[in-house]
């Protein structure tokens, strides 16, 4: 239905992907994939002066993740706080310090993880190629080979990105989207990015995979916006299984239970296939934040989610593309930015 109005439909050549991969060619032929900072990138910018640099990403996730398999939802989220405040410009790296209020103590992030195998990347690259590789560019191929090892779409991504000077506390707090937002507030935030109501449910589709702590939905199952009652968009079977695993019912936010984003579904099959179990959850009324089940408050985004619930190949050809725009927004290219020597820090 929305299919004619929706510029992507209309004008990339869906039939040039194989297997929810993106190649390159379909890339380079059609601009729209580009956003105007993102001309700036290019394709293996490193090519001369560290040309390992992807192998060497790849294969420190890989060792990485054989002892400690969350890095990879880690990842992709560390990747998304960092792009959507501010651009992709590693901000959200920065410790704090006397000049840098750092992003990393605003409330939003206070369970982002995956700093440390950032700055072991960034460690591995300083002996291959000191002062060369930005720690920008290590977030956005960190979070690609985290999706291609959850089973995800591999995407081509551009390099060149520089790291900023500046970590932004106060834009991170109130900018990154609330898991207690409405889809009008989520929407805005997202479009305010240019990312349309399509591409915000695509990208939320990486809520397939990973942890939610209790406290960001634990006002969901018992007292709703002061009702007393549990919130009524929640299936009510989905309800007790999430009430029994969150059973700290003061929910006080020291109750941190973990819980897989795939339950009720096969949750062995869609992490090896970064599937669609989160779409087929919203559909049953089974997503696990306030902010999800929204999706099926707006006509455009319950369309999306119905799409790719029945469409997982569709899903793994828009999530492609929606990460190599979110990996160009904003970023820093010479003369602007700087290469850290270490993630955290300054250079
Ligand atoms: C409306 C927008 C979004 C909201 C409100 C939201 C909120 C959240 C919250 C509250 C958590 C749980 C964190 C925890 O318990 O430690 C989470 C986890 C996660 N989010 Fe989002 N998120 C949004 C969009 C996205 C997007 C666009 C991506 C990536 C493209 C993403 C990727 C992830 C991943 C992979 C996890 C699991 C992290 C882990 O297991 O370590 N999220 N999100
Ligand atoms: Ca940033």
């Amino acid at each position: 239905k929305y299919n004619n109005n929706d510029t992507f439909i209309n004008t990339i050549p869906l039939h040039s992907f194989s297997n929810g991969h993106v190649s390159l060619s379909v890339i380079k032929n059609n601009n729209t994939f580009s956003s105007s900072q993102s001309s700036l990138l290019e394709y293996d910018f490193y090519r001369n002066s560290c040309p390992r640099v992807e192998r060497i990403v790849r294969s420190t996730i890989h060792r990485l993740h054989r002892n400690a398999p969350s890095l990879v939802p880690a990842l992709i989220r560390l990747f998304f706080h960092d792009c959507f405040i501010q651009g992709c410009d590693a901000s959200v790296l920065l410790d704090d310090d006397d000049y840098i209020n750092s992003e990393k103590d605003s409330p939003p992030n206070e369970s982002l993880k995956g700093f440390d195998v950032i700055e072991a990347i960034k460690s591995q690259l300083e002996e291959a190629c000191p002062g060369v590789v930005s720690c920008a560019d290590i977030l956005v191929l960190a979070a690609r080979e985290s999706v291609v090892l959850a089973g995800g779409p591999f995407y081509p991504l551009y390099t060149g990105r520089r790291d900023g000077s500046n970590s932004f506390a106060d834009i991170a707090t109130y900018e990154l989207p609330s898991p207690y937002a409405d889809l009008s507030q989520t929407l805005a935030s997202f479009k305010s990015r240019g990312f349309d109501e399509r591409e915000m449910v695509t990208l939320l589709g990486a809520h397939n995979i990973g942890v939610i702590h209790c406290e960001f939905f634990v006002n969901r199952l018992y007292n709703f916006s002061g009702t007393n009652e549990p919130d009524p968009s929640l299936d009510t079977e989905f309800l007790n299984v999430l009430r029994s695993r969150c059973n700290n019912t003061d929910g006080s936010p020291s109750s941190l239970v973990e819980v897989q984003q795939e339950i009720g579904m096969d949750s062995k099959q869609s992490l090896s296939k970064f599937g669609t179990s989160y779409y087929h959850g919203l559909l049953q009324g089974k997503g696990i934040l306030y902010a999800d089940q929204q999706l099926m408050e707006g006509e455009k985004t319950k369309y999306w989610v119905q799409q790719y619930a029945s469409n997982p190949t569709l899903f793994h050809q828009h999530f492609a593309i929606a990460m190599m725009k979110l990996s160009d927004h904003r970023v820093l290219t010479m003369p602007m930015g700087q290469i850290r020597r270490s993630c955290s820090k300054v250079a």
